[in-house]
């Protein structure tokens, strides 16, 4: 059976492939940006595929003609979304369109991944039919998506996650947990909230949660991320506890003393019952999660 991943490139794309290569049932077609950018080449179909360009999408769907489709690729970077909302409503919302369009006479199962910022953050953690209410750009572009995939008369699934960690290839993007550790070993001192909270989602766990609502197909709303409900002011004290780094170079401040660009929901977090009772899902701990990081980390520095 095929599978169809856009943004294979990304931090959740590179694990997708690596999850249904484990998979015989399944063959692969990956699409990103440009070059393939995995270390691992062989054993899919790579297509380099600009999701923003309707015919090619469309090309592109109608040659492979998947019988699953998940739509990881997005426009990621929140501040840059507030920055340029065309851009940003092109890359998480027309393209979109073009894929459940062509998805459309395949009759194709689609997944789309979407995020915790479709909420303003008051009152998290969050359940699956909670409400929406966006405060920045890139979180208005994912409610968007929501529902055009809702609307589009596919069978089909939104996996919603949070602030997603782990080590992949050539990431245009650093996720928190590497930047942690990149600042602390640099010996950079950094300021970090304190009153921001979010349920950290170890990437590996998400691409195995997507993997469960595929082979399932199952129709529907799904929090897959981390269990723990943490600031990022005790993630980052974990990651320099655990790679014994200076604990003493974290800062740690209140979101109004930080500005960023598109503004952040105070308290998110997901409640994964759902996705335990249904799908079995089984997310690590965040302990759990540091040490695979940890491992990955130390075996491609020998490498
Ligand atoms: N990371 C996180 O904390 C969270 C992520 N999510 C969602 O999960 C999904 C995956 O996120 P993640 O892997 O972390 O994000 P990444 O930014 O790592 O990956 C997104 C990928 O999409 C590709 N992409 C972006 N725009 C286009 C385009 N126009 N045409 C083709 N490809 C494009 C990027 O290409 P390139 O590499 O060339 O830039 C990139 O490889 C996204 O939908 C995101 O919204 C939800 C909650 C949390
Ligand atoms: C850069 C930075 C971040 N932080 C905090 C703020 C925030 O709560 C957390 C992560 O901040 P960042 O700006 O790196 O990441 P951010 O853009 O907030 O991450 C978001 O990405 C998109 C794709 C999502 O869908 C969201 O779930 C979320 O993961 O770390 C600090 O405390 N200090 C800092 O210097």
């Amino acid at each position: 059976m095929k599978v169809f991943i856009t943004g294979s490139n990304g931090l959740l794309g590179q694990y997708l492939v690596q999850a249904f290569l484990q998979d015989p049932r399944y063959q692969i077609v990956a699409t990103g940006r440009g070059e393939n950018r995995l270390r691992q080449q062989a054993g899919y179909v790579y297509e380099p595929l600009e999701l923003t360009q309707q015919a090619a999408v469309q090309a592109c769907l109608e040659k492979h003609a998947p019988a699953i489709i998940i739509h990881a690729g997005a426009m990621s970077q929140v501040d840059d979304c507030e920055r340029d909302k065309a851009a940003c409503w092109a890359a998480n919302v027309d393209a979109t369109s073009y894929l459940l369009q062509a998805a459309l006479p395949l009759h194709a199962f689609f997944l789309q991944l979407s995020t915790d910022f479709i909420f303003d953050g008051l009152a998290g953690p969050y359940r699956e039919n909670d409400l929406p209410h966006p405060i920045n750009n890139y979180g208005a572009s994912k409610v968007a998506a929501e529902r055009l995939v809702m609307q589009s008369g596919l069978a089909w699934a939104i996996v919603r996650t949070v602030l997603v960690y782990g080590v992949a290839d050539d990431l245009r993007r650093s996720n928190f947990i590497t930047w942690v550790k990149q600042n602390l070993e640099q010996g950079n001192p950094i300021k970090v909230v304190n009153d921001q909270w979010r349920t950290p989602t170890l990437v590996q766990d998400l691409a195995r949660g997507c993997k469960l609502v595929a082979d399932q197909r199952a129709n529907g709303v799904y929090n897959i991320s981390g269990s723990e409900l943490l600031t990022p002011y005790q993630m980052a004290l974990k990651v320099a506890a655990f790679l014994k780094l200076d604990a003493g170079l974290l800062q740690e401040v209140t979101a109004q003393t930080f500005t960023q660009v598109g503004a952040r929901p105070a308290r998110t977090g997901f409640i994964i019952e759902k996705a335990r009772k249904v799908l079995g899902y089984q997310p690590k701990s965040f302990a759990e999660g540091l040490e695979i990081v940890a491992g990955q980390l130390q075996a491609s520095s020998q490498a």
